[in-house]
């Protein structure tokens, strides 16, 4: 615990805040202190309820080191080191009982056994022969020396091993809590294999059994229980300067339901492609899930359950913890952070969006990010079928979140695109809900959301009625609920187009409205057809059609890049539209003679500097840019900004 004259990684690491503001825990000096890295803090210690000077640590390198206790300096080896090689308890931690009182505390150096343990500067094998002279770390590896692309093949090698996707979950996220540059080395140079793995469908699994697979905590729990002092937690957060906060509510999780508290898969999940597919650093992401409770009542009986036992809180108790959160965090990291909400139940996500879009950078990935990724698809399948977007009808099934967002994206794209009012536009795309078709004599029942998509139509209460009735062209599944485009439904849009436009968004695959071999198969291989879930290729009649996945995932990760790179104060529909355009852009003559309406996710950081590039610019259009002045060439600027997993040399 004392060994702290053997470092170049400084690191305060006081486990919890327990200690008292009297016991005062001074670091005086350590030995040969070449990089300094504090964990709590970026140059500057963290402190609150303890005085560390870190900066004589800095200045004073070579004398010997000691630690002050309450004003009483202590010598290292003295106190640590009892005769006959035990360990004095000079806290009482041995000797304490159940019963007493002691303060978990330890100031650490990130060198020898801790530096194997710091995911952030660990990297095993790889660590040369002079760094394990130089951090101490002689003896507590194996002799071997391996480079970074050799750990990537055993790595793979093992996770291919596990033939239950839910292991080789865990398998990621436990290299994520050990090594993160290999983590994310893993994902970026394989993101096609693992991308199903830390995201849609097994991160949906995941979180359903979050509880029982839980080791290490990832991400920021904040709960009821921390009405007030949420700003505190923030600053519990090791990292201060965050860039990206992904929150949820865990209400509704992919098309899986609420799933509460352990919703935070999903955070985790989603800032994980923030770095490997977008390049913002780790350390620069904060997954957040605020716990209200949870109103399934599988969770609520789960011995194993990770949130509040209770039904969610809801009305002004919901609202007034949410917005603590949302000032807690502009007063922590400032205007510019960018607060991504996911996975929220309609009712709240639409309520959200609006009232902090005015006062902080939000962005809704379920409402914004999946109307650009989709309406990518669309003006990329536009040279397959034909046409301008004006001359489609597009039905939708599912009226929610991505439902109503894609929706109204489509609406405003054909207003710039004709000059025609949205009040018009709007009349290209029906919608359908549980009730059935949504008409203008619903109006008076329907929630504020749907209501600019009621149009004059007789009602109908059965999808594939609409379907007949309305003949789209494009037909979206937005609902959440699987297996909902039946045989009857892909018939019927292949009776009546020669290239059916069949979007099946939900998620995980279990909620997907058809099978990419469905869509195939009932269209006799006419179907244009992606997923929000991957779908392995599929062989009908001797042909081999491979489908897109219509992710978000390929928009936020550039989107918040252009956002950061440019300072965005705030977030402007065009900037969605910008970021479709781009996707739409890297779709290439190869691509459309295979089918396929979006690029795949091999070239995705490529990709994401472009989307970060368009929407940056749109950012300085829209004087919403504080980065000054903004750079020559923003796709060369965004790809330098980058984050990269190699490794760092350490002194
Ligand atoms: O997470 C995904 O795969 C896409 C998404 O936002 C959702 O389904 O809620
Ligand atoms: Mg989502």
């Amino acid at each position: 615990m004392m060994s702290l004259n053997t470092s170049s990684f400084v690191k305060n690491s006081i486990s919890g805040v327990s200690m008292t503001q009297s016991q005062s825990l001074r670091l005086l000096s350590a030995k040969r202190p070449t990089v300094v890295a504090m964990v709590n803090g970026n140059g500057k210690p963290e402190q609150r309820n303890m005085s560390v000077s870190m900066d004589s640590a800095v200045k004073d390198v070579n004398a010997p080191v000691a630690v002050e206790v309450d004003g009483n300096e202590v010598d290292d080896k003295k106190q640590t080191t009892a005769v006959g090689g035990g360990v004095e308890d000079v806290y009482g931690e041995d000797s304490a009982t159940e019963d007493h009182f002691i303060t978990p505390w330890s100031v650490s150096v990130a060198s020898g056994y801790s530096l194997l343990r710091d995911p952030h500067h660990n990297k095993g094998l790889a660590f040369t022969e002079k760094e394990r002279d130089a951090h101490y770390l002689r003896g507590l590896l194996p002799p071997v020396v391996v480079n970074h692309d050799l750990q990537v093949k055993k790595m793979m090698h093992n996770i291919r091993q596990y033939q239950v996707p839910l292991q080789r979950y865990q398998a990621m996220m436990d290299l994520q809590e050990r090594n993160e540059r290999l983590f994310y080395k893993l994902l970026i140079e394989n993101v096609e294999e693992l991308l199903p793995i830390v995201y849609t469908p097994t991160v949906g699994e995941a979180c359903q059994k979050y509880g029982s697979i839980f080791k290490t905590p990832q991400g920021l729990f904040i709960s009821l229980k921390d009405k007030g002092k949420i700003l505190e937690i923030l600053k519990n957060w090791p990292q201060k300067k965050i860039q990206v906060i992904v929150v949820t509510d865990g209400e509704r999780i992919l098309g899986l339901g609420d799933l509460g508290c352990q919703g935070m898969g999903i955070p985790v999940g989603k800032l994980s492609l923030y770095t490997a597919l977008g390049g913002i650093r780790p350390s620069a992401c904060l997954p957040v899930t605020i716990d209200v409770g949870t109103n399934n009542e599988e969770m609520l009986n789960d011995e194993f359950y990770i949130g509040l036992r209770q039904r969610r809180a809801s009305g002004q108790e919901y609202a007034e913890l949410m917005s603590e959160f949302m000032s807690a965090v502009k007063q922590n990291y400032g205007e510019k952070v960018l607060i991504q909400f996911e996975d929220f139940a309609n009712h709240n996500a639409f309520d959200l969006l609006e009232k902090y879009s005015t006062t902080h950078l939000v962005f809704n990935d379920d409402i914004q990010g999946t109307a650009s990724v989709v309406l990518a698809g669309l003006i990329s399948a536009l040279k397959l079928v034909g046409g301008s977007l004006a001359d489609h009808k597009f039905l939708f099934l599912g009226a929610g979140e991505a439902g109503t967002g894609i929706a109204e994206l489509i609406a405003l794209e054909i207003s710039k695109q004709t000059g025609a009012p949205l009040d018009e536009t709007r009349k290209k795309v029906w919608l359908v809900d549980s009730k059935g078709l949504i008409v203008k004599s619903r109006l008076n029942s329907l929630q504020h959301f749907k209501k600019p998509w009621a149009h004059d139509h007789e009602p109908v209460s059965k999808f594939l009625d609409a379907v007949k009735s309305i003949r789209p062209t494009v037909l979206i599944g937005s609902s959440g609920a699987g297996q909902t485009f039946t045989k009857d439904v892909v018939e019927a849009m292949a009776s009546f187009n020669e290239k059916p436009i069949i979007l099946a968004l939900s998620n995980p695959t279990s909620q997907s409205e058809c099978t990419a071999e469905q869509a195939y198969t009932w269209s006799e291989g006419r179907a244009i057809f992606a997923s929000g879930s991957p779908f392995a290729p599929v062989e009908y009649n001797g042909k081999v059609y491979v489908s897109g996945q219509s992710n978000n995932a390929y928009i936020f990760p550039g989107f918040g890049l252009g956002l950061i790179i440019s300072g965005a104060i705030r977030v402007h529909d065009d900037m969605l539209l910008a970021a479709s355009e781009a996707l739409a852009e890297q779709v290439t003559q190869e691509h459309f003679d295979n089918g396929l309406i979006y690029p795949p996710f091999t070239n995705i950081r490529k990709i994401s500097a472009h989307i970060a590039a368009k929407v940056a610019a749109k950012v300085y259009e829209l004087g919403l840019a504080s980065r000054l002045p903004q750079p020559e060439n923003l796709v060369a600027y965004a790809e330098s900004c980058m984050y990269s997993p190699k490794y760092r040399n350490y002194r």
